[in-house]
């Protein structure tokens, strides 16, 4: 199973060139733009006045649609009197509607712009149409934003960032709401998009969806809650999922045994943990439900891989040894479902060719940004963007991890955004790794099983206080599980 369809239509992140598509394509269909244009204000009117109290208000007008936002929105708060103020980027903007409506008056010229603590700024400069580095006028309205203590609500984007990768075209003030229409865009949750856009809200203003506008999807589990019910009636461990953790020598083991720990509360039936004797041993000593195996060689990983094997998490703790070398081949030319974390990742650093040669498709790379750039060289770009490449180039899945999570390499790529800084604590990755092997391990699908995984995990740890580490995942990924089930 792979994706739920209706919700990949909800969960759709457009570019802007795809949006503007989306918005020719309405008002094609019927509905004038000024009526889309009026939604659009009407929603911004909405949800400002649900977070602020009435205030003075200067609303910033950009030359195009976003700045008739900003007219629009002008006219909304003036009715209902609030003090607002207008600074027009180009005075051009306004039409005879608006001269006539009286919005004149809340003219003032944009070098008297001074944001002031306890205002409210609209940053309705630039949207969708931004197509190059702000400079002159608009920088300095901006740049006097962002070093002012104004309270900033941004109208679709904040202006200056590019909603197709996040990146900063000039200068962009960090908003403390962003009001977008339709669909959320990738370049809200990329780079320093993720956070100048502060707290981000969707209008719907009854633009027509079609699916070929989409570019990738923002994670929820709506894609996927369905693919992680646990079928009743009669079954056996082995047919609920095997997952096989190749774990390393003694010292190092806390990693896989992470990832075991996560294997093992991801609704897999049985979970055996494989490493060196002196690993072997002491994992021994730490577990009870995850069995445990010593590794001579690569013919025991064989062993459960020709046995009851359904998937295989490799690399936490294991080392750069031949052992490892050994059992990274077993696991690919298995053909079983593998995740390749940590040390499987940096094993062929110096030969990435090497390693891609021997992946498939069931293959889901999980490297760190470190990891990545070191298989990856020479990628750059947004993280969406370079998971993209990087994952063809692999052939392979690549989930890259970060604030935002990118995972490339199924239908569309997804973006994951519920992560806290609270994940980045040592050990939350391999925790991540064991996860998604589970999943696999359950027989679903891996670019559904790397999408539930990066949610779940980065969900476990919502509400985390400052003595939050990976000890504590596992437990609370079983706690989002029975919540998910149960909702
Ligand atoms: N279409 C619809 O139905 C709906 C659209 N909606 C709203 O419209 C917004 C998109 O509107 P848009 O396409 O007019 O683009 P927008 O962001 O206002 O900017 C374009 C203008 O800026 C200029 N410009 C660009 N970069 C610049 C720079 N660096 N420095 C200086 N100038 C620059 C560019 O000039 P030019 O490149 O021609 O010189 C052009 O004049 C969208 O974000 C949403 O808020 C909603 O109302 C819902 C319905
Ligand atoms: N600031 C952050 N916000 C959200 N998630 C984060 C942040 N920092 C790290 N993470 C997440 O925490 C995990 C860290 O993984 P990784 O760096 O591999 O840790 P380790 O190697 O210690 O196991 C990843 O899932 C990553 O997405
Ligand atoms: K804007």
């Amino acid at each position: 199973m792979g994706f739920e369809r209706e919700a990949m239509q909800r969960q759709a992140l457009l570019t802007p060139d795809a949006m503007q598509a989306a918005d020719r394509r309405t008002i094609a269909g019927g509905t004038p733009v000024g009526t889309l244009v009026a939604r659009a204000a009407r929603a911004i009117f909405r949800i400002l006045r649900a977070h602020y109290t009435r205030r003075p208000v200067t609303i910033l007008c950009g030359p195009g649609q976003n700045g008739e936002d900003g007219l629009m929105l002008a006219a909304l708060l003036d009715e209902a009197g609030w003090p607002v103020t207008l600074n027009l980027l180009d005075a051009g903007v306004m039409d005879e509607s608006d001269t006539s409506s009286g919005l004149m008056r809340l003219l003032s010229p944009t070098g008297t712009f001074r944001p002031e603590a306890g205002t409210l700024v609209v940053d309705a400069l630039f949207g969708a149409g931004l197509n190059r580095p702000i400079e002159g006028e608009a920088r300095l309205l901006i740049e006097k934003l962002e070093a002012s203590d104004a309270s900033v609500l941004a109208v679709d984007l904040p202006s200056g960032i590019d909603g197709r990768t996040g990146e900063v075209l000039g200068a962009a003030a960090k908003a403390d709401i962003t009001v977008s229409f339709h669909r959320a865009k990738p370049g809200h949750f990329l780079g320093e998009g993720r956070r100048l856009s502060g707290r981000l809200f969707i209008a719907d203003i009854g633009i027509v969806p079609h699916h070929d506008d989409t570019s990738a999807l923002h994670n929820d589990p709506a894609l996927w809650k369905q693919s992680l019910a646990v079928a009743d009636g009669d079954t056996h461990k082995y047919a609920r999922g095997h997952v096989a953790v190749v774990g390393g020598p003694g010292l190092k083991g806390g990693a896989a045994r992470l990832a075991a720990r996560a294997a093992s509360v991801s609704g897999a039936g049985a979970v055996t943990y494989l490493a060196p004797l002196s690993g072997a041993e002491f994992a021994a000593s730490q577990f009870d439900a995850v069995m445990v195996k010593p590794l001579t060689g690569p013919e025991e990983l064989r062993t459960l891989i020709d046995g009851t094997a359904s998937a295989i998490v490799i690399g936490p703790g294991m080392g750069h040894g031949r052992l490892a070398s050994e059992c990274l081949s077993a696991a690919l030319e298995s053909g079983l479902p593998c995740v390749l974390d940590a040390d499987a990742l940096t094993l062929y650093e110096d030969t990435p060719h090497v390693l891609f040669g021997k992946l498939h498709e069931r293959c889901i790379l999980t490297p760190h940004e470190g990891e990545f750039s070191r298989l990856f060289p020479g990628l750059d770009g947004d993280r969406l963007s370079r998971a993209k490449k990087a994952s063809a180039r692999a052939g392979a899945m690549v989930l890259l991890k970060g604030s935002t999570t990118a995972i490339a390499g199924g239908i569309l790529p997804v973006l994951n955004t519920n992560g806290s800084a609270a994940l980045a604590t040592a050990g939350s990755g391999d925790t991540l790794a064991g996860l998604i092997g589970g999943f696999m391990a359950r027989g679903i699908a891996p670019e559904v099983a790397a999408a539930a995984a990066a949610w779940v995990h980065a969900e476990a740890a919502q509400g985390a206080g400052p003595g939050f580490n990976a000890d504590q995942l596992a437990p609370r990924i079983a706690a989002v599980l029975e919540r998910l089930a149960s909702s």
